[in-house]
């Protein structure tokens, strides 16, 4: 099985921090991978490194069989679909909906952008669509609901038909309506034939959708423990990548946790 991520002892350092602390972490092809991790774990940082958008003070990254440091990651960048707050915080608050999708796509097809300016745009549409916000193409992305923002970075993130996919949190700020929404629209993401290889990245169990195969848990920078969901998401590990004791509900392929009963 060739590997889409191939981390190798990473660490990432800011001054005497250490945002991530010697990671090592594979994810195969067919995998769908959760990072699990209370705040400032390293999550996010992770994510970055795996979106070939930071390079780590230490170890070696390969992705989609790529080097990072030796690759051009203009090149490499199309290849991935990230959906992050960060990202979308650098976004022209006045770009359309329907533009901040289909501007996506301009990294792989400026060389021909004319001709592919209306498929560019058909298809943007039809991922908007697909997330249940087509009705809102024309509407400035400053002025859509949290819930809406998460459909349209999604569709941003899925335009270029990435191998990889990256989402950073898109469950946080949304309703329960939202969540639920959200969570099985990305399971069918995932169960579907041609799906990327995806990671997501939250803090909540009741975000993971059915179908996740593997999870990551990080805590102050390190792994606590990584591999197939069914063995790793435990109440045991849970305690110590939180820090409490938790107690692990399992039910019809989705999870939850509390406090552990005294
Ligand atoms: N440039 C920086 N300099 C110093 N510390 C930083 C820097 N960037 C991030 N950090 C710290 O590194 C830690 C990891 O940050 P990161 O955003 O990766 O965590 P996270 O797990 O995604 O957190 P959250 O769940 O709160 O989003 C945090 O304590 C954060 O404050």
């Amino acid at each position: 099985m060739s590997l889409v991520l191939d981390i190798q002892g990473v660490s990432v350092r800011r001054g005497r921090k250490h945002l991530l602390d010697d990671v090592t972490w594979t994810v195969g092809e067919d995998e769908r991978w959760v990072v699990l991790g209370p705040n400032g774990a390293g999550k996010t940082t992770l994510l970055q490194i795996a979106a070939a958008r930071l390079h780590p003070t230490q170890g070696q990254v390969g992705i989609l069989d790529e080097r990072l440091g030796a690759v051009d990651v203009f090149e490499l960048r199309p290849r991935i679909g990230l959906c992050s707050n960060a990202l979308a915080s650098t976004m022209p608050t006045r770009e359309k909906a329907l533009d901040m999708v289909v501007t996506a796509a301009y990294g792989v097809t400026g060389r021909w952008r004319e001709e592919y300016e209306r498929l560019d745009e058909r298809r943007a549409f039809e991922l908007l669509n697909t997330w249940g916000v087509g009705t809102v193409f024309d509407r400035p992305f400053a002025t859509l609901s949290e819930g809406e923002r998460k459909r349209v970075q999604i569709a941003r993130a899925l335009m270029t038909d990435p191998e990889l996919l990256l989402l950073d949190e898109p469950g946080a700020g949304l309703d329960l309506a939202g969540r639920e929404s959200l969570v099985h629209r990305t399971a069918e993401l995932v169960a579907s034939e041609d799906a990327p290889t995806t990671v997501l990245v939250t803090h909540h169990l009741e975000e993971i959708p059915p179908g996740f195969t593997h999870v990551l848990l990080l805590r102050d920078g390190r792994s606590v423990a990584q591999g197939s969901i069914d063995e790793v998401l435990t109440s045991e590990n849970l305690s110590t990548t939180f820090d409490m004791p938790l107690e692990l509900h399992t039910r019809n392929g989705r999870f939850s946790a509390f406090a552990a009963s005294r």
